[in-house]
């Protein structure tokens, strides 16, 4: 018997996961600017970044956030939709995190860094991406919504 041609779906490539943590303390969330590339820079974002293949997300946040604030921080729940980015090729995905130790973020690699409360998460130009996280992130940083605060 002739085999019948199995139809062939064209196989997407798994998006590349970015990782960005929501840091909050007394109820205020830490943006930064993006300094680079031009495309991008002038953007407000959730320090972070790409995930090395085969690293958790949970340590690719601890190391990109030793990386670019120099701080060391513990991470919660994630807090917002997976949002695609670049026609699919990305996956944004920010986590709701903490900061451990006495460390104070400083801005290595971004342009300025800026602690906001729930009423002034719209003083920030946030990359188109990050809109729909800060959406649902900003009942969790007024003061009767902070239950799932790490
Ligand atoms: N870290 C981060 N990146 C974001 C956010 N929103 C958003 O659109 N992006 C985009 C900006 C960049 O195009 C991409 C992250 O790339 P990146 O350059 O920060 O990644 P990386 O730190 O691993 O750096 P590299 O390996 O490319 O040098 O995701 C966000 O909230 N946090």
């Amino acid at each position: 018997m002739t085999p019948v041609p199995q139809e062939r779906t064209p196989q997407r490539p798994e998006p590349r996961l970015i990782v960005g943590a929501a840091i909050v303390v007394d109820g205020r969330v830490l943006a930064c600017e993006r300094a680079d590339p031009p495309e991008t820079a002038g953007g407000w974002e959730f320090p972070g970044g790409k995930a090395e293949p085969g690293e958790s997300d949970v340590d690719a946040l601890v190391r990109e956030c030793e990386e670019e604030l120099g701080v060391h921080i513990e991470v919660g729940e994630q807090v917002g939709p997976d949002v695609p980015m670049n026609g699919g090729a990305l996956l944004l995905r920010v986590y709701l995190a903490r900061l451990v130790g006495d460390s104070l973020p400083v801005a290595l690699e971004h342009s300025a860094l800026r602690w906001l409360g729930a009423g002034e998460l719209d003083d920030v130009p946030w990359l188109p991406a990050d809109k729909p996280i800060v959406t649902e992130l900003e009942p969790i940083l007024s003061p009767s919504g902070q239950r799932s605060l790490p």
